[in-house]
């Protein structure tokens, strides 16, 4: 594949993780995997914890939102407050968030209870991020450049963190200016690019942005950023017209710099 300029306005970069930075399997058949094998020894032991009163918390809101939006789901009080069993409460919680994962839902719910729970895998060593081989050296020399490199997924905030701090390369979170995740709006919503852009001090324009998923690139370009698809193994096909549209990468080191000094 040809190499494809980064525009000379470009000032920084952002970055998705899944299908991006990161092979999808690593998601699908390491980190949820671990979330399915310990979803209710999760709950059950950190029940009666504040943070996990707080996902719960979320995940209800979540609900009485899909039922508002006459979205299906499993329709459950899933709330600690009126239930006195305790086992049946937790037995809810998990049908939810059970189906949110087999839906693939990027809710903030979901996504920040993920992010607990891989805490302890990525502390113990158990689970260490997989990047591909050519994103660091890619993002270094960036930043060599001058540019600002950012982090944009639907994994929460902490989860990224995770993911890079404990990653099969190291500790890489000194790679990044910042993270942003669903709560500053969904990737398939403009909006959320207008925010990131003001919130990094940046122009849309001055930023490019790197994804595996059209719906997103879409988002970000009716938003003004320059946008990149980036094309990896497993990653979800594209058509005919999307490869027509978008300028694509299959390796981070295929973007060139070009009147960056
Ligand atoms: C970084 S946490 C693990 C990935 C995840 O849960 C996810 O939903 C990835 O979505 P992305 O926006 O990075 O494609
Ligand atoms: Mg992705």
């Amino acid at each position: 594949m040809a190499t494809v300029s980064i525009p000379a306005c470009t000032t920084a970069v952002l970055l998705d993780i899944e299908g991006t930075t990161t092979p999808i399997t690593f998601v699908k058949d390491v980190l949820f995997p671990y979330i399915k094998e310990h979803l209710e020894d999760h709950l059950s032991t950190h029940w009666e914890e504040d943070e996990c009163k707080q996902d719960v918390h979320l995940l209800k809101k979540q609900i009485e939102e899909d039922l508002k939006q006459n979205r299906a789901c499993p329709v459950h009080t899933v709330d600690q407050t009126v239930h006195t069993d305790e086992e049946k409460a937790i037995r809810e919680v998990m049908e939810n968030v059970l189906w949110q994962m087999a839906a693939d839902r990027k809710s903030t719910a979901l996504k920040q209870l993920q992010g607990h729970m891989w805490r302890s895998a990525y502390a113990s060593g158990r689970i260490k991020g997989e990047i591909y081989p050519d994103v660091v050296p890619s993002i270094k020399t960036w930043r060599e450049y001058g540019l600002k490199v950012y982090i944009y997924s639907s994994g929460s905030v902490e989860a990224q963190k995770l993911l890079f701090g404990y990653s099969v390369e190291g500790d890489l979170l000194d790679l990044f200016d910042g993270h942003f995740d669903t709560t500053i709006g969904a990737k398939v919503d403009a909006k959320s690019y207008e925010r990131i852009a003001e919130r990094t001090g940046c122009q849309p324009e001055e930023i490019t942005f790197l994804t595996d998923v059209t719906r997103e690139a879409k988002a970000a370009e009716d938003a003004g950023m320059n946008v990149l698809l980036v094309v990896r193994p497993g990653n979800m096909e594209l058509t005919d017209e999307e490869r027509a549209h978008y300028n694509l990468i299959t390796s981070f080191s295929h973007l060139q710099l070009t009147g960056h000094t």
